[in-house]
């Protein structure tokens, strides 16, 4: 290993070195199944230390955009096989960090390679468009520019795979970077990090330093050499550095939160309805920006869908990630976990009825690990705080509706926009459907989590800044067009 993990400690990386940050004060991550547990000691970094990793950021892209884009692939698809060769490790040091079950995270590390091979591609890919000049005499086409130095602010709920949908599109297409991981996540990160090392970036190219998100997260915001902001997590954070950016004419994008709503109709395969709905609401312990909140049942099926769904729901296995048959960790900290059972106390005293779940799970082997039970209210009218505010817990809120007209307008009727979906077999349905939701991601007959890493990932309404991430969508953050005429 190069990483220096002596006595669990995990350094940042800037300019092609492991190096201690300034004030030598560290943040110490427990396993949230199993709090005993230290899985690493973190760097709590201060400004000095992320001057330096901008610096050599800003030093280094210069060179590394004028290398060609099959070159800088090159880099890519070597950084894909050594990650690829340590799935195993990075992918058990993600689920006793964060706690998501090892399938989970083993999927979502194979996820990682895959979205570096496909940017690694997009290195042989066009860059512009041929356009007819009024003069006969020119030729006039479009090219791209990098940003200069990108600024990636990232979350811990999925450690690898969101810092890699963003650092592979900037460095493909010229960028160089500095990434800032959620603390929660920073010790999986820095072994994307070790990938990054050892796939033999040139110095200053890839940075990572960890630290408080107000001090090295506002820092990126504020930092008059970071050209672009990218980030994803809450909207208070989002919305404070989209203002920061944009006060300095930095170029952002920002991917926040979902309320995402499933309507289930009358002519729906329920089977396939619950599978889906108990996937999106309970996998990842429901903490997912795209994970199912609302579901929104016809009246004539409701009393069947709730049957099944507090059947499959009851089968669930809670437990620590690593083990077994566990289908569903704990929460990834006491301050998520304390939100999420405010959130089911604020919905008891709406007036919401707990159909199952609800409480913390503390007894025997839950005794140390941040556990609660999957939970699921009835009679939530769209007013309640718990249909409108972000949980991200496994909290489903069921609806009953007697229209389709009805399910639709309650679906919308959130500040948010980023994933829907609708079970039904109407093909005019669907299409209504597809036409009338407010949502960046229309699933019909699929749960609503789940992204492809070739198709463009975001949200409408508060969800996003409006633009898009991932697939070939990337191009338009991560560059500027320059439109050419020669003549
Ligand atoms: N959209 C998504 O995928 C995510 C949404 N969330 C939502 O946010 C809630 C709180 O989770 P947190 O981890 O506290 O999210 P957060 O928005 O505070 O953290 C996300 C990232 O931003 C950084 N950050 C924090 N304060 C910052 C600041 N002032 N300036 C710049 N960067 C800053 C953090 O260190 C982390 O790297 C969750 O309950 C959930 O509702 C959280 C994580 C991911
Ligand atoms: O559903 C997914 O796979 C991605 C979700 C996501 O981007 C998020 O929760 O931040």
């Amino acid at each position: 290993m190069t990483i220096n993990t002596q006595n669990k400690r995990y350094l940042n990386y800037v300019n092609g070195e492991w190096i201690e940050s300034s004030k030598n004060e560290w943040t110490e991550n427990r396993n949230p199944a199993n709090t005993e547990e230290v899985v690493g000691y973190v760097p709590k970094s201060s400004n000095e230390d992320l001057d330096k990793a901008v610096a050599a950021a800003k030093n280094s892209q210069k060179e590394w955009k004028k290398l060609s884009g099959d070159v800088r692939g090159k880099y890519l698809y070597k950084a894909a096989d050594i990650l690829e060769s340590r799935i195993d490790e990075v992918a058990e040091s993600m689920t006793r960090e964060m706690g998501k079950t090892l399938p989970e995270a083993k999927g979502e590390t194979a996820r990682g390679v895959a979205i570096l091979r496909y940017y690694a591609g997009e290195g042989l890919r066009k860059v512009g468009d041929v356009i007819p000049s009024t003069d006969k005499e020119a030729l006039m086409f479009t090219t791209r520019a990098p940003l200069g130095v990108v600024g990636i602010i990232t979350p811990w709920n999925f450690p690898v795979a969101i810092p890699i949908w963003k650092a592979a599109p900037a460095l493909i297409y010229g960028n160089s970077i500095v990434l800032k991981p959620a603390t929660e996540a920073a010790v999986t990160c820095a072994k994307v990090f070790e990938c990054f090392e050892l796939a033999g970036f040139p110095s200053g190219v890839v940075n990572m330093v960890t630290g408080p998100g107000n001090v090295i997260g506002k820092g990126i915001a504020n930092h008059s050499d970071v050209n672009g902001i990218t980030f994803t997590g809450s909207n208070t954070v989002g919305k404070q550095i989209g203002q920061t950016a944009l006060a300095r004419g930095a170029k952002y994008q920002l991917e926040m939160g979902g309320k995402n709503p499933v309507i289930v109709d009358a002519d729906a395969d329920l089977d396939q309805a619950v599978e889906a709905t108990i996937s999106g609401a309970f996998r990842s312990t429901g903490q997912k920006c795209t994970a199912t909140s609302r579901v929104i049942v016809l009246e004539n099926v409701y009393d069947r869908f709730k049957e099944k769904l507090v059947a499959k729901t009851n089968e669930i296995i809670v437990g620590d990630g690593l083990q077994e048959g566990v289908w569903m960790g704990p929460a990834v900290n006491e301050r998520q976990l304390n939100t999420v059972l405010s959130y089911i106390q604020k919905g008891r005293k709406e007036g919401a009825s707990l159909v199952i779940g609800g409480e913390r799970l503390t007894a025997g082997s839950f005794e140390k690990g941040h556990f609660i039970q999957p939970t699921i209210f009835e009679n939530v009218t769209t007013s309640m705080t718990i249909a409108q505010e972000e949980i991200f817990g496994p909290v489903i809120t069921l609806m009953k509706v007697n229209t389709m007209e009805e399910a639709l307008n309650i679906a919308n009727d959130v500040e948010f926009g980023l994933s829907a979906s609708i079970f039904t077999s109407n093909i005019q349905k669907m299409l209504t459907f597809i036409e009338d939701i407010d949502a960046g991601l229309v699933r019909i007959n699929a749960e609503s989590a789940g992204v492809e890493l070739q198709a463009p990932f975001g949200g409408m309404k508060n969800s996003s800044s409006h633009s898009r991430e991932q697939g070939q969508a990337a191009i338009e953050f991560f560059t500027s067009i320059k439109t050419v005429l020669t003549k």
